[in-house]
Formats: structure tokens, sequence, C-alpha cells
């Protein structure tokens, strides 16, 4: 799938010429990827995704808690690509499920799981993954075996970032926003501990 790959040597932006909140700056080392590049590509994304469905309804499923500002953007951006063909506008539900795997900036391997009880409703359905980040894949692959006892009609995954890391399992979402290199991200609902909520993607130190 398409994406835009920001190479191993890509600098980012000096955090002088963005607003970052001043309590946040001895922890961060840049601004990787700015609020607007973000939102640009997700604006593509839901172009690809919108003429994938086609005609047909769907039921978007959001990874909590990293997905949810990715999965707020996308959707509204769908529609947007609707609003101008009403009459390949669809339905679609949007569902949530927690994942909790990492601390501090790695993954335990431990996926813990909350919210999987009310996905029956997925059976028969086209379900379409709003994820972060794909890093080692342990969360995604733990997901996808989830999903398959439901019998989904089709399962497709869209992940904003995926990082290119020799601890990857390889596996490659159907929809990707940017591959990164293998550096700690915080922004954009991706967390360090919880901490971190802004709108750019930014490096940890
Ligand atoms: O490919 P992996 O190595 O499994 O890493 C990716 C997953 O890890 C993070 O979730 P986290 O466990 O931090 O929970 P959160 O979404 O609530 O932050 C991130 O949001 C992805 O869901
Ligand atoms: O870079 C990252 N930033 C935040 N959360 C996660 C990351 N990789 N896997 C989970
Ligand atoms: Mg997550
Ligand atoms: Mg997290």
């Amino acid at each position: 799938s398409a994406k835009v790959e920001l190479s191993d040597d890509y600098k980012g932006y000096e955090l002088e010429y963005f607003c970052v909140p001043r309590h946040y700056e001895d922890s961060l080392e840049c601004v990787l990827i700015p609020s607007g590049l973000i939102q640009d590509r997700i604006e593509r994304l839901a172009r690809d995704v919108a003429a994938d469905l086609g005609r047909e309804p769907f039921a978007a499923l959001c990874v909590l808690k990293g997905g949810y500002k990715f999965l707020a953007d996308l959707l509204e951006k769908i529609k947007q690509c609707y609003r101008f063909s009403s009459e390949n506008s669809v339905p679609f539900s949007v569902d949530f499920i927690r994942l909790q795997s990492y601390k501090d900036d790695h993954s335990t391997g431990d996926v813990k799981v909350l919210g999987v009880d009310g996905l029956s409703f997925l059976q028969n359905k086209n379900v379409l993954v709003v994820e972060d980040i794909i890093d080692t894949g342990k969360t995604m692959k733990v997901l996808l075996e989830i999903l398959e006892k439901q019998k989904p009609k089709s399962v497709k995954v869209a992940s904003l970032f995926v990082k290119r890391t020799s601890s990857s399992s390889g596996l490659r979402p159907d929809y990707v926003g940017f591959e990164i290199p293998d550096r700690f991200i915080v922004g954009y609902a991706l967390d360090y501990n919880e901490y971190f909520p802004c709108e750019s993607c930014l490096c940890h130190q």
C-alpha cells in the first residue's frame, strides 16, 4: 500500500518553530510530522478508503486509546468524500475496543484486551480497523485473531503510522499514512505512559 516514507536520516523540525507545551519540551527531541501534514495525508487515505468501499456499508472499529484521533479525522474526511457524491454515500457504524500493552517506550508483549464481548455484531460486516501505529505488530496480531472469531465478511486495516523496526512482525496494513524510522513518537493520541496529548507527531527523547 502507498505510504509516505520518512527515511532514517529524516530529521523532523526544531521544536522552536512550533507551539509545543513548555512542560513537554525537555522530553521531546523534534517535531517529526506537523499536524497539517498529518491532516493532508488523512484526506488522501479517506479518498482511497471511500473508493475501495464503493457502496458497501462498513463497520469502523477503533483501537483505543491511540486510535481515537485518527478515527475521528479519517471518518470526517470519508464523510466529506461522500458529501460531493451523495448518491455514493454508505452507512457505517463505529465501535471501540481497548488494547493495552505498552509501558514506557516498549511493548510488554502482554496485550490486555477490554471491550471484546461487544463485537458479535461484526458478523458478516466489512470491518475497517482504525489504529494509530503498528510497531512490533503484536497488538494487531491479537486483534485480528479476535476479529476472525466474529466471522466478518471482510477485514481491512488502516494505520496512520507503521514503524520500520527489526522487531516488526512484518504485518502490512491495507492503508498506511506514514512509514517512520524506529523512534518513539508521541502526540496525535500517541502517548508515553498516558502523557503527550497534542496535535502534531513528536519524537520522544
Ligand atoms: O505494534 P505494537 O508494538 O503492538 O504497538 C502498537 C500499539 O501500541 C500502542 O498502544 P498502547 O498499548 O500504548 O495502548 P494505547 O493505545 O492506549 O496507548 C499503539 O496505540 C498501538 O495500539
Ligand atoms: O512510537 C510509539 N509511540 C507511542 N506508542 C507506541 C509507539 N510504538 N508502539 C506503540
Ligand atoms: Mg494502542
Ligand atoms: Mg500508548
